[in-house]
């Protein structure tokens, strides 16, 4: 209560010395930048204001720079110290004339300190005594805490107190930091396990859910929020596997499962569960991580390169007959139906597949190939469908995925058909008819999206009427057939992909071969090429290598080439005569030359160079008509 004499000497009493006060804004900043110190000493002053039987005292708190950031004490007391002492919030005390303050020196020395009555600079100082501590969190001043009563009597508790109380502050801050600290890593944690794309579950050793992610609520098609705190088997229509890692205390990696939760999705996962436990080693819960296949999938085939690189515009020709086959197949793009590629080899089908997927509405999917004849046969049906866990001994644990679940979505190209053993041909009809897939040794029924694209150089009709073949799957595979023409019948095509073939081939071997001969490119041109576009581009990489100048030359081709150029002038002759590149060029040159009788624009045009090539080779090799 304040009496009638204390009201008076309000009024008329001394004041402190006018001092600094923190203008509003600054002081706001303060307050907010010292939220936790304030937060945390609060609650001790109060509770020492309630604890003291006496009332004649403030207790202050002030920022590590005595900016008086709280302040509390009976009212009277207050208006007596704001008028003695300058408390009152947001004062700057430490422009303080008296520097022999107990808080300036609790500041100074970082230790607590008292003042009493006398020992005060300051007149109206002289009737308080003092007492602060300093509030250090790692070894740095955050501020002070000070008691002031109004008396000049020393109290042998008081500094004991104020110590004890700024220690506690201290701790409580530290344990608040600390709080903070575990809070952020929590938001941390959190946003991670929620923007991760697999789901994420946990349950204490009891099987109760503690938390389950997003993801984790929509494959198992529960509500995120309502499965906390609920057992997992009330949870799922079918008995978790999680338990058994309660029970067994040993966790599992990358096991395969396909589940059907209560709205009747199925999802087809890689699960990965481990237990925790607590430092004791006690099993206190388990985790658990399952992610979607699919995307596992996608992942593998990204990482595998199982893209088809090829377009329509790496199909080099200009003749009618392939620019046929590109018509054909740009229109087979269009639709996803089965394809059937036929063609010796070498001409260039699985470009084509290539090409097809790349134009098509699945050219972000995959582009998986597969050569049905390169693979052991007792391999092709695992290869090809994949195969269980446990399937067969020695196969990797958890089973693996075939060709057709990798290219789902994308496209499968399943090379040299004809060859695929008859007893594959039944499972491979299945997915022809209703893209379905079992594994090898399984019973699960996986569901594919694939646009399949077979390829052969094998007469499939015979193949079918030999029994080697199934004339089911040939119809199936056989809605759009596309025939790409060998290089023999496109003769007019060569010229412009070995060009183009000599540009791809310098780039891949850093060479500065930039073209061919004329004589070279002809003996090109009557080649038979049985082994097609490949064979060609041997040739080329071959000439290319031993190519010293900038221009492929006959001296760089194969034997075998010139020498099928010259059987063609003379059929009846054996060559087996060993001569060199230039004594055959010569010879060959020699024998048209007597094979035109003479006509020099009949021989030019036999061999396929001009007339003055040919003079000049006749003058190099000293002929005469
Ligand atoms: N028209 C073409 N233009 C450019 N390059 C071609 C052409 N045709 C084929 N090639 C090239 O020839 C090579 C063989 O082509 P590809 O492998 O597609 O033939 P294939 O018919 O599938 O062969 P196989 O029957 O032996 O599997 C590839 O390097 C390909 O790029």
């Amino acid at each position: 209560m304040i009496n009638k004499e204390s009201m008076e000497f309000l009024k008329t009493g001394s004041m402190a010395k006018d001092r600094n006060v923190l203008p509003k804004e600054l002081f706001e900043r303060i307050i907010a930048n010292n939220s936790i110190l304030i937060e945390n000493a609060k609650v001790f002053m109060d509770y020492l204001l309630s604890f003291m039987q006496e009332k004649n005292f403030t207790i202050i708190l002030t920022d590590k720079n005595a900016n008086v950031l709280e302040i509390v004490g009976g009212e009277y007391i207050l208006q007596r110290s704001k008028k003695d002492l300058n408390f009152l919030k947001g004062a700057i005390l430490n422009e303080s004339l008296d520097e022999k303050s107990a808080i300036n020196l609790a500041i100074k020395h970082k230790s607590p300190s008292q003042v009493c009555g006398d020992e005060h600079q300051e007149p109206s100082h002289k009737n308080w005594s003092c007492y602060a501590a300093p509030i250090m969190i790692e070894e740095e001043l955050m501020g002070t805490l000070c008691l002031s009563a109004y008396t000049k009597e020393p109290n042998a508790k008081a500094l004991g107190m104020i110590i004890a109380s700024a220690k506690g502050i201290e701790n409580q801050i530290k344990n608040h930091l600390k709080t903070l600290k575990i809070q952020e890593q929590m938001k941390y944690q959190s946003a991670i396990v929620e923007n991760i794309s697999e789901g994420f579950l946990m349950i204490d050793n009891k099987g109760v859910v503690t938390y389950l992610n997003e993801k984790g609520s929509k494959i198992l098609g529960v509500n995120k929020v309502e499965s906390i705190g609920r057992h997992i088997g009330d949870l799922v229509p079918f008995k978790p596997i999680i338990l058994e890692v309660l029970s067994t205390g040993k966790g599992y990696t990358d096991r395969e499962y396909v589940l059907e939760n209560y709205k009747g999705e199925k999802f087809h996962l890689l699960k990965t569960a481990n237990p925790i436990r607590d430092e004791n080693g006690e099993l206190i819960g388990v985790i658990d991580i399952f992610k979607e296949i699919k995307y596992v999938k996608k992942m593998v085939n990204s990482m595998l390169g199982a893209k088809a690189s090829f377009t329509f515009d790496d199909i080099v020709g200009d003749s009618s007959k392939i620019q046929e086959s590109i018509a054909i197949a740009k229109n087979a793009a269009q639709s996803s139906s089965n394809t059937l590629i036929l063609g010796e080899s070498g001409t260039g089908k699985e470009l084509f597949a290539q090409a097809i997927h790349n134009h098509s509405s699945r050219r972000n999917g995959p582009f998986i190939a597969i050569n049905c004849a390169a693979m052991p046969k007792e391999l092709i049906e695992s290869e090809l469908f994949g195969y269980a866990a446990g399937a067969f001994t020695g196969g990797i644990k958890g089973g693996r995925p075939g060709k057709f679940e990798l290219a789902n979505g994308g496209t499968i190209f399943l090379d040299e058909i004809g060859d695929m053993p008859i007893s594959v041909q039944a499972k491979l009809l299945r997915v022809l008819q209703d893209r379905k897939v079992v594994r090898v040794g399984g019973d699960n029924v996986f569901k594919v999206d694939v646009r399949i694209i077979a390829a052969t150089n094998k007469n499939l009709q015979e193949a079918c009427k030999a029994n080697e073949f199934r004339w089911d799957i040939y119809y199936r595979l056989n809605v759009l057939t596309i025939n790409v023409p060998p290089l023999r019948k496109r003769k007019e095509d060569i010229e412009v992909i070995t060009l183009h073939l000599i540009k791809k081939i310098n780039k891949r071997l850093e060479k500065v071969v930039t073209g061919i001969t004329e004589s070279a490119l002809n003996v090109l041109k009557s080649n038979s090429w049985k082994g097609n576009v490949r064979e060609l581009e041997n040739i080329l990489e071959r000439a290319i290598n031993v190519c010293e100048g900038n221009e492929i030359d006959i001296q760089q081709l194969p034997e075998n080439i010139i020498s099928e150029q010259s059987m063609i002038v003379d059929n009846n002759e054996d060559f087996f005569e060993i001569m060199s590149l230039e004594e055959m060029e010569r010879k060959l040159i020699e024998k048209i030359l007597i094979h035109c009788k003479g006509n020099i624009s009949k021989a030019s045009k036999v061999l396929s160079v001009s007339r003055n090539t040919l003079y000049n080779k006749m003058e190099k090799y000293r002929l005469t008509i």
